[in-house]
């Protein structure tokens, strides 16, 4: 009986100090939180707790120091097990749990009534700093989604699976097309063994002699049979099965952004990492449904399966509470979409509970091998298909990424040279392998049984249910196929996006530089010298095999152009990382080095295309680029055709008195300095007579530029034609799955100047098939704008200034990336090309290039221009 009334008298006490002790310890916290401005929500409630004044509530308990502490203690881990986030509610229940796990313990019945009366008075203060503890968890999350908003995400994501059922047999060296022949050139010569170091780990393999040459271990080498990597294909080892060791499903992830807000939420620690890089993927793909809010419902997997161990169940929580507590503040519906999961079509997961162990072989990527040109070929023909049922662009579906890269060593004695290996018409599962940028599995050419193939094997222990991942290092260089590609693999480490964009990197040589090597190939021989030249490159001999002598030259100029521009590269490497550790420079050295590689597998690709392109046109041996002779260039200045730069000046003021062009243009002319000097002479008189009309002043500017051209050329169009056709399974078309039975022909019309643009293009693949990508990189830097069409109305002296500065600036970069220089308009049908620009950038490139330019002395100057 006593006790009740004592808990009324402590109550009745308790009142008369509340209201000043609520006062004060308000005032207290919010000076502190006011001091600290943006401290967390973990330190925010700390200094709430903190503030409570203990010995007013509870005298007897604060008498008792030890219990105080314990109690005080297991309050703390209440709140720091919950980490960053908090909703007042949770708060309460992590409290009170804490609370009442001790007043068990408490030896009198008094000190368990203090304590209920103390968590009371804990829940009331906390009540009453409601707002600053909501407004610091906002503040925290404002500040994760402005750092996490420069990451990728992925608004919505609908995945069309290209075909489900696939082939288990590997049938990837059988010619599917008449004339294909993949079968011999993917045959390998047979070379001595190896010392039988670093045969069985995958990290070290790549010091492996033979295999660094692409060469099959045998029982010539020293290697142990039983744990050599590079005989796991011909040994026919133990490959994982489907349906048995591995299996395909539906696999889920998110973006980069989910991913950096939830590393901000539950901290970078490596459990942490941990938790999001391997246990979190598993929950995601084996829980059993993918519906909207199930990103708690997946939490919530973790915090009771017994799979995921202590850790993964705290941070889980973690996550979940925060989930909450936003949801409780900000609405569940807009936190959810910031936690949101998608699917990235099927997966392959391991099956077995032993899970696999690393350097383990799992199979072969299996598919139909084609050369460059073969492979480009077919992607034309199914475009074409595709866009006579769909036009082109209309489609936001994700392009197919199932198609590898299979590279035949330099070594080798046929010489480097690049296939495509293509599992949709012929594959085995490890097609449907995913994307990670943290990979478990990894793609390795290798020779087995004598032949080129390309063998997957894991480089990690891959845990049962985990997902099978191997990181695609694919390029687009379409900026929106690129952007279409996020990355799912929810990794840590994620770089965002599944693609990687070449112009990201810095392997994009200059169009000028590109159209340059063209320009020479097309006016040199080649020679004995030049020809060894190509020859140390050891390039597929079959490419360089009958191709017209332009080819070679362009070949030649390309190879030497590569080599002077990873020179220079090193060059500056090493100057500018000279004070700097070795272990550095020796890493920027092997990424330049890497970098000639590509740019060399590139050129191979393009004289594999350009070579099925040449055997279709019959004028193959007329270069694709010509120089303009004298007579030429005097006819297109002063000529009577429409089109020379004298009768468009004539047209363009035909009806304008107070312009006396025509008396001008009346003069005749005997050579092409005085058809120069007329077309100074005119360019003046625009500009003294017409000082107020900038109209005038914009065409006087380009017939400057167009005076001081020594360079004028024209690209030579070849026979326009239709490729053979090419039949193509419905599951190359369509989301079919693959049957023989349905099949059709297509082709690709190919225009007079695909192959300009191929080779102009030679390291971007898209440029042939896309011409307006390579009109508007010549547009200023080697196309002057129309003088007949321009009538650059808003041309003012501001305007003129900053584009003069461009060109001073960076001559070679396209006008259309800078607004002032699109006042112009350029001919899309233009036959004539050639700026001063372009030709003090050629004759500055001469001695790169190694190639004779004499005759074309440097006359021109820049700067008269900007008088
Ligand atoms: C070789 S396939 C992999 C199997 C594919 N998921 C399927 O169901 O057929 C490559 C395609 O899968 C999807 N994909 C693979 N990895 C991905 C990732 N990390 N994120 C998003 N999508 C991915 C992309 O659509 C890509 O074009």
């Amino acid at each position: 009986m006593s006790q009740p009334s004592q808990k009324h008298h402590k109550i009745a006490a308790q009142k008369d100090f509340k209201k000043e002790r609520n006062i004060r310890a308000m005032n207290e916290a919010q000076a502190f939180i006011q001091a600290k401005k943006k401290i967390s929500p973990t330190e925010t409630i700390k200094n709430i707790i903190q503030g409570i004044p203990y010995h007013e509530i509870s005298e007897s308990l604060f008498n008792d120091p030890e219990t105080l502490q314990s109690a005080l203690e297991s309050i703390s881990s209440a709140i720091e097990h919950y980490d960053q986030f908090y909703s007042i509610d949770q708060l309460k229940t992590a409290i009170n749990e804490a609370i009442d796990s001790k007043i068990s313990l408490f030896e009198t019945q008094e000190l368990q009534l203090n304590c209920e009366l103390w968590k009371e008075a804990i829940f009331s203060y906390l009540s009453i700093f409601k707002t600053e503890i909501a407004e610091s968890l906002k503040d925290f999350w404002i500040n994760i989604m402005s750092s996490s908003q420069k990451y990728p995400s992925i608004p919505q994501r609908s995945f069309q699976n290209l075909h489900s059922k696939i082939i288990e047999e590997i049938e990837h060296l059988k010619p599917s097309n008449p004339g294909f022949s993949a079968e011999e050139i993917c045959i390998i010569e047979d070379k001595e063994g190896c010392n039988g170091a670093f045969c069985d780990s995958l990290e070290s393999i790549e010091k492996n002699a033979c295999f660094s040459n692409k060469m099959e271990c045998t029982s010539r080498c020293l290697c142990k049979e039983e744990t050599c990597l590079n005989r796991s294909i011909s040994k026919n080892r133990r490959k994982y099965i489907k349906d048995v060791d591995v299996i395909e499903m539906p696999a889920f992830g998110f973006d980069k952004r989910t991913a950096q807000i939830i590393l901000q939420i539950i901290g970078k620690s490596i459990d942490a990492k941990r938790f999001l890089n391997v246990s979190m993927p598993i929950a995601i793909n084996w829980a059993a449904n993918q519906i909207n809010d199930s990103f708690k419902h997946i939490l919530q997997g973790i915090m009771t399966e017994e799979i995921f161990n202590l850790n993964d169940k705290y941070f889980s929580k973690a996550l979940y509470n925060s989930i909450e507590a936003l949801g409780e503040i900000y609405g569940h519906d807009i936190i959810l979409k910031e936690f949101t999961i998608h699917q990235k079509g099927y997966g392959i997961f391991c099956n077995t509970s032993q899970g696999i162990p690393k350097n383990a072989f799992l199979g072969e990527y299996a598919g139909q091998i084609y050369s460059a040109g073969e492979f480009y070929e077919k992607d034309l023909a199914i475009q074409n298909s595709k866009n006579k049922i769909q036009p082109a662009n209309s489609t936001n579906e994700s392009s197919n990424f199932y198609t590898v890269e299979l590279e035949r060593n330099k070594n080798d004695i046929k010489g480097y040279s690049v296939f495509f290996v293509d599992p949709i018409p012929r594959g085995n599962w490890t097609c449907k392998i995913n994307h990670s940028c943290y990979p478990n599995c990894e793609a390795r050419t290798v020779i087995a049984n004598g032949r080129y193939t390309i063998g997957l094997y894991t480089i990690r222990r891959i845990k049962s249910l985990e997902e099978l991942t191997w990181n695609y290092s694919s390029c687009t260089d379409q900026i929106e196929e690129y952007k279409n590609s996020i990355c799912l693999c929810s990794k840590t480490n994620c770089s965002g996006y599944y693609l990687i964009n070449p112009s990201k990197t810095d392997i994009c040589l200059p169009l000028a530089g590109k159209i340059c090597a063209l320009l020479f190939s097309s006016s040199a021989k080649i020679t004995s010298d030049e020809i060894q030249y190509i020859e140390q490159f050891n390039l597929d001999k079959s490419l360089m095999h009958e191709i017209p002598e332009w080819l070679k030259c362009w070949t030649y100029t390309t190879l030497n152009y590569i080599t002077s521009y990873i020179e220079l590269r090193k060059n500056d490497a090493l100057s500018n990382l000279k004070a700097k550790i070795e272990a550095k420079l020796s890493s920027e050295l092997e990424k330049i080095d890497l970098l000639k590689d590509s740019l060399i597998k590139e050129l191979t690709i393009s004289l594999s295309r350009a070579r099925y392109l040449l055997s279709n046109i019959p004028d193959s041996n007329m270069p694709p680029i010509c120089i303009l002779t004298e007579i030429e260039v005097l006819n297109y200045l002063w000529g009577d055709d429409c089109n020379s730069i004298k009768n468009q000046l004539n047209t363009l003021f035909e009806n304008d008195i107070s312009v006396k062009v025509q008396n001008l243009t009346k003069k005749p002319i005997n050579n092409l300095n005085e058809a120069r000097t007329e077309l100074l002479k005119i360019k003046d008189h625009l500009k003294e007579n017409q000082s107020n009309n900038w109209i005038y002043k914009g065409i006087a500017d380009i017939l400057h530029l167009t005076a001081y051209n020594q360079l004028f050329f024209r690209f030579n169009a070849y026979q326009s034609f239709t490729s053979k056709n090419i039949r193509l399974k419905n599951c190359e078309l369509y989301n079919f799955e693959c049957s023989e039975y349905y099949e059709e022909e297509s082709n690709f019309e190919y225009d007079g100047e695909h192959l300009h643009r191929l080779l102009a293009g030679w390291n971007s693949r898209d440029y042939a098939a896309n011409k307006s990508i390579m009109f508007n990189g010549l547009k200023g830097p080697l196309l002057l704008p129309s003088i007949q069409n321009s009538q650059p109305s808003f041309y003012n002296e501001i305007s003129r200034i900053k584009f003069l500065n461009k060109i001073f600036e960076a001559p070679l970069v396209s006008w259309s990336e800078y607004e002032e220089a699109n006042l112009f308009i350029f001919d899309e049908e233009a036959k004539v090309f050639g700026t001063p620009m372009f030709y003090d950038y050629v004759n500055k490139n001469i001695s790169v290039l190694n190639v004779c330019f004499q005759d074309l002395d440097v006359q021109w100057n820049l700067i008269s221009l900007s008088t």
